[in-house]
């Protein structure tokens, strides 16, 4: 214990550098639905670390065995950042924490109480002499365990602001590093948090030896936009969360807050160590152990923060990248942006997609595979590549054979598939067909009903889209008198997918024929 800390706490005090503290695994974990096992905490402590983290609040020690275990052993075995637990100004949270911080190369006590005249009165009953007693006994117990404490006056912002200074210059001679200034309740604006952080740093005596802090929830959205007027103001610490994961509406995210300093660094003349490359990961594997995603039009980290699915910014994409966007995917860990096609996507995106797929059309052919997708979106939300080189294939050589109806019945050990199948021409084929299970059964029928015949080299099916719009595609390949030739297909129905993949290779098989008997007769 006692190790010093990386820098002193004036050093980072007037320093450039925003120290990041997050605390997904204390303030985030306490929401509900997001509780952890100890043994995803330490996982997720780990990707923070590597991500890059200053300090990471691993818990509540004095709440639970569990909770205790898990900040152990975090302590224990995470290196790279700063280990902090949480304690309330109570003797025996601030021993807990201690002991669970033993193994700790940098720890971190952090004790809380609240200041503002609401909590004093109707959630303490303390007045504020007691609470400045508190205050100082927690600052001076957690010292005789650790240099580095941090002291947060819970709802700060909604605190006279002369007890504020009173209770900061208290904690602050008592041997406090860090001094938080929670927007607990998330009720704060920008200029307001600007202002008071000013007036702190510019009141509190002591306060060019501490680091200044902002803890800013999002109750009306703001907490991000608050937590960058707090470094305006002075703060050099922000606490965060990934995914902007916390109480109630949550804590300010991480990744918004870190790729604004990047991003804008012009502006705010600040930087932080976050490795911004792995944040995506660290999100993801953030909702792979809650179980919770993040929605598709989350800043840095949503499936649609680098999509583009209108016509007129696919256009600005192609020709330049920064019309549409601000920073780099791969700055965030994305592999590139996305230019997905759907009903609001033009002709350049359309263009371009065919011409990565080896195909270049001339204008009449292309505005005829445009007016097919564009009708394709009756049905479907997303236009995926299989869709496009069949649209295409249709448009060049005639849709050829296409389902019209199928059924399967589970026959015991057997399935039946009936199929029937239609083409442009008006002739319809209709074939039953008995196989080991429902898709040897299909394409048995698929095979009698076209006359078309091979072994498959390769299939498989995965999920496209999502909610409502979830579709199956499937691909399948056949060697085919030396060439491999290869189906795709999309349907809501996984199993009508794959007939469809099926048909696109059968097609290409009896266009290929029919191509060779014109040939001969010629
Ligand atoms: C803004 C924040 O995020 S604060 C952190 C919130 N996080 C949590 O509460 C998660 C962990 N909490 C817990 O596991 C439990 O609440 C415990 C173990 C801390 C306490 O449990 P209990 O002893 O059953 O008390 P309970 O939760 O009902 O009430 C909290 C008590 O702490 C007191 N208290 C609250 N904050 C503080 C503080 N900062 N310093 C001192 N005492 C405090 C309350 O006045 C109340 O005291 P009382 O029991 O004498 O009335
Ligand atoms: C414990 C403190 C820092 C807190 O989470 C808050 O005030 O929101
Ligand atoms: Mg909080």
């Amino acid at each position: 214990m006692n190790a010093p800390p990386r820098h002193t706490a004036s050093d980072r005090a007037s320093s450039n550098h925003v120290t990041i503290f997050d605390t997904t695994l204390r303030d985030g974990e306490q929401s509900p639905g997001f509780t952890m096992s100890a043994a995803q905490k330490i996982a997720f402590a780990h990707a923070l670390a590597d991500l890059g983290v200053d300090v990471i609040e691993a818990g509540f020690p004095n709440s639970s065995p569990a909770d205790f275990g898990a900040v152990q052993t975090i302590a224990r075995e995470v290196r790279g950042a700063s280990i902090a637990g949480l304690a309330r100004c109570h003797a025996g949270d601030i021993e807990a924490c201690a002991r669970a911080l033993d193994a700790a190369a940098a720890p971190r006590v952090h004790v809380f109480i609240s200041t503002s005249p609401l909590h004093r009165e109707h959630k303490l009953s303390m007045s504020k002499e007691q609470v400045v007693e508190r205050a100082i006994m927690a600052v001076e117990l957690a010292r005789r365990h650790v240099d580095d404490v941090e002291f947060s006056a819970e709802d700060a912002f909604r605190t006279e602001r002369e007890f504020l200074v009173e209770v900061f210059e208290a904690a602050i001679a008592a041997g406090a590093r860090t001094v938080n200034v929670p927007d607990t309740v998330g009720y704060a604006t920008p200029e307001e948090i600007r202002d008071l952080f000013r007036f702190l740093r510019a009141t509190v005596k002591g306060a060019d030896g501490v680091v200044f802090s902002a803890h800013c929830h999002n109750d009306l959205g703001l907490a991000v936009a608050n937590s960058l007027a707090a470094i305006e103001g002075g703060a050099r610490q922000v606490e965060c969360t990934i995914n902007g994961i916390g109480e109630r509406a949550g804590n300010a995210a991480l990744e918004e807050l870190v790729m604004a300093m990047k991003v804008r660094g012009g502006w705010y003349g600040v930087d932080t160590r976050i490795d911004t490359p792995k944040l995506l990961d660290t999100s993801r594997l953030l909702s792979r152990i809650t179980g919770i995603q993040v929605q598709r039009n989350k800043a840095i980290v949503g499936l649609n923060a680098f999509a583009h699915e209108s016509g007129i910014h696919q256009h600005g994409m192609l020709k330049n990248r920064d019309t549409y966007e601000i920073m780099r995917p791969q700055d965030v860990g994305w592999p590139d942006s996305q230019l997905v096609l759907g009903r609001h996507s033009g002709r350049a995106a359309v263009a371009d997609r065919l011409r990565a797929l080896g195909h270049v059309l001339d204008d009449a052919l292309l505005d005829r595979v445009i007016a097919d997708a564009k009708a394709l979106t009756q049905t479907q939300h997303v236009i995926g590549d299989a869709d496009l080189l069949r649209l295409v294939e249709g448009e060049r050589f005639g849709p050829g054979w296409r389902i019209a109806a199928m059924s399967l019945i589970d026959a015991g050990q057997h399935t039946r598939a009936q199929v029937e199948l239609s083409d442009p021409h008006g002739r319809r084929v209709r074939q039953d067909a008995q196989g080991d299970g429902p898709v040897a059964a299909l394409f048995a029928a698929l095979a009698q009903a076209t006359g078309v015949d091979f072994e498959l080299e390769s299939y498989e099916v995965h999920s496209m889209g999502v909610g409502r719009d979830a579709r199956g595609e499937a691909n399948l390949s056949a060697r085919i008198d030396g060439d491999t030739l290869s189906g795709q297909g999309t349907s809501r129905d996984v199993l009508e997918a794959s007939a469809i993949a099926w048909l696109d290779v059968a097609n290409r098989v009896l266009r290929a024929q029919a191509t060779q008997r014109v040939a001969a007769t010629a």
